[in-house]
């Protein structure tokens, strides 16, 4: 598009595409949100450990939230500069390139159905090059190990698949073979960083992996850098032809859009699980606390890479308070609950209810709540939850700074979960950094409409994009350091006693 008509086109439209919900949301030049709409849809279980979504309510729920965002804000798609897509990672799918039909439900990153595969294939001694090539752990939370399962179980899915008839792609890939009417067939660089495929070194798909797994490269999508044009959205689809840009991973979105865009800064979206990113630079880290290397984005011929680190049950502790014990009706009485007491009186909640990720990864791990006694009460434990939350950040985060040789100066949150005072002071006073709130806490939208904005000149730099992140408020630690050793050593005690409980079992 030529500079003049992206000038007249004063909004990005961002496609929040997560686990729970597909979500639209506009920004205008300023970086402000101006209109949004969500919609939730179906989660399936068919099995113990299954997780599956279905393709087409993916790419309708997506559809009709773009579609309800400027309906409802009045903003014409002659007015949108571009459209950037921000997707839940690993997803897997896998779809006919003559009919665009999906083969099979969507094998959702939560699925856990390929652990024997997983198990196998690091018993086989593969563990060391999967992790070396990808920055990953052999685990089924990864793309691959779920391709295969399609392969191996989707009647006459492999012959096709090497006859070159379909299209394995994550949820990115999906969405933008629909918007473009199947001209895409492509991915970008931080989605492809997921599939425990992609050589996070030299940047490509790796031949060697495939063929440990038996993948048909005819399979693969295209792989962009972040924030290049990577096709056009048909005007039947929202009203007028508009570019579409390179898609992100979410979290990589959310690090994006909260401005940690130089090496040391670290931001954690506190939703369902907590994910934690750091800025690592140039190149990336081979964790020795088992962390994920992770690719953030790519543009102008420069990558940037992130650690992470993930919490599987975050604010899902909240919600276990509330539908699990009933004590409490919402997630946000937690707070003047857990602010009634001054401290957790001595009490612990591990919530390893389904199991310990990082830096622990044991499965066998179970929930704990230690250091009861008889003055215990509802408010303790609730202030457990909350602390339990930011003990689990710490934790990550100390580890995270550990092998990237420099301390944390501050970390950046967002996530449903942030909008708790008190969890946000106790993970001040456990980090011994701020931990700052920005005003805009949609963090993956807004990172997704700056990538986008980025590839068709809307905005020009990323240094334009610094001013656009506002902090809203910021919370300073106010914590003795001999206290927060101790509170810490406490947490450790109580995870030693959760370690490996269901392994008898
Ligand atoms: N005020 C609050 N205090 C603590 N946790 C909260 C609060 N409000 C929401 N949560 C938790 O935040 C999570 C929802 O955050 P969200 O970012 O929407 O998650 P996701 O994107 O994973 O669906 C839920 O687990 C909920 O229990
Ligand atoms: O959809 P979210 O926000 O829970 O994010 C999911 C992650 O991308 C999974 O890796």
């Amino acid at each position: 598009m030529p500079a003049s008509t992206a000038a007249r086109r004063d909004y990005v439209l961002a496609l929040d595409q997560g686990t729970t919900s597909s979500r639209a949301l506009l920004f205008d030049r300023g970086g402000r949100p101006c209109a949004a709409a969500r919609q939730e849809f179906a989660q399936s279980y068919p099995r113990p450990g299954w997780v599956e979504h279905d393709p087409e309510e993916i790419w309708r729920s997506q559809l009709a939230v773009a579609r309800a965002v400027l309906r409802d804000s009045g903003v014409p798609a002659s007015r949108i500069a571009a459209v950037g897509i921000a997707n839940q990672r690993e997803t897997t799918l896998l779809w006919d390139r003559a009919s665009g039909a999906a083969l099979a439900p969507a094998i959702v990153w939560q699925d856990r159905r390929t652990a024997g595969l997983c198990e196998a294939l690091a018993a086989a001694g593969h563990g060391e090059l999967f992790a070396r090539r990808t920055g990953l752990l052999l685990d089924p939370y990864f793309s691959a190990t779920k391709l295969k399962w399609l392969l191996d179980h989707v009647p006459g899915a492999r012959a096709r698949a090497e006859r070159g008839e379909l299209a394995f792609g994550t949820v990115d890939s999906w969405l933008a073979w629909k918007f473009t009417d199947g001209r895409a067939h492509v991915t970008d660089v931080s989605n492809a960083a997921r599939t425990l495929l992609f050589d996070i070194h030299r940047r490509c798909w790796d031949e060697e992996l495939l063929a440990l797994l038996d993948l048909p490269a005819a399979l693969l999508p295209q792989v962009a850098d972040s924030s290049t044009v990577v096709g056009r959205i048909g005007a039947h689809w929202l009203g007028d032809e508009i570019p579409l840009a390179a898609p992100a991973g979410d979290q990589q979105a959310a690090t994006f859009g909260q401005a940690c865009r130089r090496p040391g800064m670290a931001k954690n979206t506190y939703g369902t699980g907590c994910f934690l990113l750091l800025n690592t630079g140039a190149r990336p880290i081979e964790s020795r606390r088992r962390l994920l290397s992770t690719i953030g984005w790519r543009r102008g011929g420069d990558t940037t890479y992130l650690l992470e680190g993930s919490v599987f049950m975050g604010g899902a502790v909240v919600q276990w308070l509330r539908d699990g014990l009933g004590l409490i009706n919402a997630a946000d009485e937690v707070e003047a609950l857990a602010a009634s007491v001054p401290d957790s009186g001595g009490v612990y909640l591990v919530p390893a209810h389904a199991g310990l990720g990082a830096p622990y990864w044991d499965p066998h791990a179970r929930g704990a709540l230690l250091g009861l006694s008889r003055g215990s009460t509802r408010a303790h434990l609730a202030r457990a939850a909350l602390e339990a939350i930011a003990y689990q950040s710490a934790e990550l985060l100390q580890a995270m700074a550990e092998d990237a040789g420099q301390p944390l100066a501050e970390l950046r949150v967002d996530g449903g979960a942030a909008a708790n005072d008190l969890l946000l002071q106790f993970q001040a006073d456990l980090l011994g950094v701020p931990v700052l709130r920005p005003q805009v806490t949609e963090t993956t939208a807004l990172g997704a409409a700056f990538l986008a904005g980025l590839a068709v000149g809307f905005w020009q730099d990323e240094a334009e994009l610094d001013a656009h992140w506002r902090v809203a408020r910021r919370f300073e630690p106010a914590l003795a350091a001999d206290r927060r050793a101790a509170l810490l050593a406490g947490w450790r005690r109580a995870v030693a006693r959760s370690l490996a409980w269901a392994e008898a079992d």
